[in-house]
């Protein structure tokens, strides 16, 4: 992975959402901290291009995202609330539904979906409907739904938001045994407790680009 920020920043009219940002991320694991409305899911955005810079370029596996219409394909978004991401009432139906149009057929359309729940040991919530699940039951099921479709860079955003503690660790073990190159934004500092790096956004600018207790530590500073 080789996401490169070059001057990137985004404006919505006078509001300066994130200002001119350059780093490089390499690392498999990237933290995102910050205050409510710091520019985190901005900075997120940017990089599954689902939001383009209004200044500057942001490059990522050698493609600038400008390039794109809409989202990269190796870049996997899992969202705030990940009920809003299912689309369609089953489980495995919303699952199969990213592989469609990729020439496949219906027989590796089914072992491709076991094999998303399968490696969360979810196999079983394949016919359940979405809408009943447990947050930690749909936290598995929208990030299967995600990594079906082979992303080589996820980005989840506060995934244990609104997770009892059982289903927070749940969530926690996943991530920690993700191969995909992750990078987690979070107001749950423990989550990120163990990363190597760890960006701190503070109205917009980059506070601190350390490793996790050095960024937590300025995070704490700044609120204090
Ligand atoms: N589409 C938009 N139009 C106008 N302003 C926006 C838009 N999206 C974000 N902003 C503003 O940009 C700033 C950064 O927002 P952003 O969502 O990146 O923050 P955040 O750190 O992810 O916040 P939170 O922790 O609350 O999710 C905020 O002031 C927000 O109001």
């Amino acid at each position: 992975m080789e996401i490169r920020f070059e001057g990137a920043a985004v404006t919505y009219g006078a509001r300066e959402a994130l200002s001119p940002l350059t780093l490089t991320l390499t690392e498999n694991r990237i933290g995102v901290i910050g205050l409510n409305g710091s520019g985190k899911t901005t900075f997120a955005r940017l990089i599954n291009g689902l939001t383009k810079p209004t200044a500057g370029r942001v490059i990522v596996n050698g493609r600038d995202t400008a390039d794109f219409h809409s989202a990269l394909p190796d870049v996997g978004f899992i969202f705030q609330q990940p009920q809003n991401q299912i689309i369609l009432p089953i489980v495995r139906d919303d699952i199969a539904f990213g592989l469609k149009g990729r020439g496949l057929s219906k027989a590796e359309i089914e072992a491709k979906v076991e094999a998303a729940l399968g490696r969360f040991g979810a196999a079983h919530l394949a016919a359940r409907r979405a809408h009943e699940l447990s947050g930690g039951e749909l936290q598995i099921a929208a990030l299967s739904a995600v990594l079906v479709t082979g992303p080589d860079i996820l980005i989840l955003d506060e995934p244990t938001n609104q997770l009892d503690l059982k289903n927070r660790a749940l969530v926690q073990k996943i991530i920690e045994d993700l191969p995909e190159n992750a990078i987690v934004i979070s107001h749950d500092l423990e989550l990120v407790a163990d990363f190597g790096r760890v960006l701190l956004f503070h109205g917009g600018r980059l506070a601190a680009d350390a490793p996790a207790a050095e960024a937590i530590a300025r995070y704490r500073e700044i609120i204090a």
